[in-house]
């Protein structure tokens, strides 16, 4: 016992036992769903509780950043309850908006690692009466938060930090005073889209509502600004993003609603990864037609490396071939810890390019990739904006997560297609895939159960 039973932190858990990453003896043959999307889960609570109305999710993804957004949404007044649903991976959700009278004068906001909620929040909490603190893991202090506490301060909302200079980072707190008028807002978002996705999300509820403009190095991870504006949209709101750089959001009302959150596509990549990692076949179920998610891309990239790849009534099928085949891959956003797993088992040369922002991610995720691929005999490298990993044998050991759900998952690639790796703290990837270890087991059990090329059977939630 250490007695640190105050640290809710999923990922502290260095002591507890590395997980032995399955080495599959044979070609993975599963059928696959994934929980919800957490960009798409965690959006809409936020629009839920910015609503002029109740609102219900459908099937919402349940993990340690949605139990954030939940927590942080409740801390400013709104009001979220559980209810049975169909999904596959726990309750509904129902959310009354946020109601100004029932909060305490200093709200605490518990950022976690989630860029969502260090983000997407610090707004919303401007537009209450009374302060709110928020901090979050010991690697959040270190996530670009500048921007968005410039932006805040630039329409006129106080923003401090715990020694009353104007902080960089978190923690911080947030004066709201009830309204925040808008307008013009000129913001460098080259470290993150979500700077762009935080103000959009909130702009409509913003007295002459917002005129945003980004001015620096260009903006990353421009899907996640799409499935924003296109979120927006659906509740109701006018948003005009026709010029590059610029977004206008009508000042209006956010309209109550009821929607469906898709399946997380970027949490099927591991998945999808396996496919090729063991020469396998692995299908996902309701697959969405017309998605903003950024995962769709897998369609593509897979399909890049060699895979056979097809979507026909819903089901994505990903097939890999007898070698995973390198290449280029530009702005692979959230998918990049995947991607360069996989690139470490193919058998030619790769540069991932278009991702220098991912050392402001749950880790610095490139120089984690490198030290991870490489303490496993692999050969990658650093370049300013991304890796190079060229083909190298390797061998068994201890991938490193770093409190990196996606770390985690690449290791678990890895080490299907190399006996003998572990991967410390697999628990981490609770930040947005609870059920991910047991997912995996399953999967491998689904294709050593069935004969070769006969249909796995469904691989799911628990019931
Ligand atoms: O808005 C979102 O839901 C996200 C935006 C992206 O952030 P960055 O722009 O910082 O890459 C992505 O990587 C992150 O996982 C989720
Ligand atoms: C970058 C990620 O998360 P966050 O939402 O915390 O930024 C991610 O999930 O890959």
């Amino acid at each position: 016992m250490t007695g640190s039973a105050a640290t809710a932190l999923p990922e502290s858990s260095e002591a507890a036992p590395h997980w032995p990453a399955p080495f599959a003896t044979r070609p993975v043959n599963a059928t696959i769903t994934v929980p919800g999307s957490k960009s798409l889960t965690n959006r809409f609570l936020v629009l839920a509780a910015l609503a002029d109305g109740p609102s219900r999710l459908r099937a919402p993804l349940h993990s340690r950043d949605s139990a954030l957004m939940i927590q942080a949404l409740r801390q400013l007044g709104a009001t979220i309850t559980e209810v049975p649903g169909d999904g596959a991976f726990g309750p509904d959700l129902e959310i009354s908006p946020l109601s100004h009278e029932a909060t305490p004068s200093q709200a605490r906001i518990d950022c976690g690692l989630a860029g969502t909620v260090m983000r997407f929040v610090p707004p919303i909490a401007a537009l209450r009466h009374g302060s709110s603190v928020f901090d979050g893991d010991p690697h959040a202090r270190n996530r670009p938060m500048g921007t968005i506490i410039e932006a805040l301060r630039a329409l006129g909302v106080a923003v401090a930090g715990e020694d009353g200079e104007t902080p960089a980072s978190l923690p911080f707190t947030v004066e709201g005073t009830g309204e925040v008028r808008g307008g013009h807002l000129v913001i460098d978002a080259s470290a993150s889209s979500q700077f762009v996705s935080a103000l959009l999300l909130v702009g409509a509820r913003f007295t002459e509502g917002l005129r945003l403009e980004h001015v620096g190095k260009p903006v990353p991870s421009l899907d996640h600004i799409n499935m924003t504006v296109t979120a927006l949209r659906e509740v109701g709101v006018s948003v005009d993003d026709s010029v590059p750089n610029h977004w206008v959001v009508a000042p209006g009302p956010i309209r109550g609603f009821d929607q469906r959150i898709e399946q997380d596509l970027s949490n099927a990549g591991p998945f999808l990864a396996a496919a090729l990692a063991s020469g396998g076949t692995v299908r996902i179920p309701g697959w969405p037609v017309g998605t903003t998610q950024v995962g769709d891309q897998w369609r593509s990239i897979l399909a890049d490396m060699g895979a056979d790849v097809s979507l026909a009534d819903g089901v994505l099928t990903v097939t890999g071939g007898p070698e995973i085949k390198s290449g280029d891959f530009d702005e692979t956003s959230e998918l990049a810890p995947t991607v360069a797993a996989l690139c470490a088992l193919a058998s030619g040369p790769s540069r991932l390019t278009g991702i220098g922002h991912l050392r402001g991610h749950e880790t610095d995720r490139l120089a984690a990739l490198v030290t991870e691929i490489n303490r496993l005999g692999g050969d990658a490298e650093e370049t300013s904006d991304g890796l190079v990993i060229r083909p190298a044998k390797l061998h068994a050991g201890v991938v490193h997560s770093y409190a990196d759900h996606r770390m985690a998952t690449a290791g678990a690639i890895l080490g299907l297609a190399v006996e003998g790796v572990q991967v410390q703290d697999i628990a981490t990837t609770a930040k947005t895939m609870p059920d991910f270890p047991r997912l995996w087991a399953d999967m491998l059990a689904q294709g050593q159960s069935a004969d070769n090329g006969a249909e796995g059977s469904d691989v799911g939630p628990q019931h």
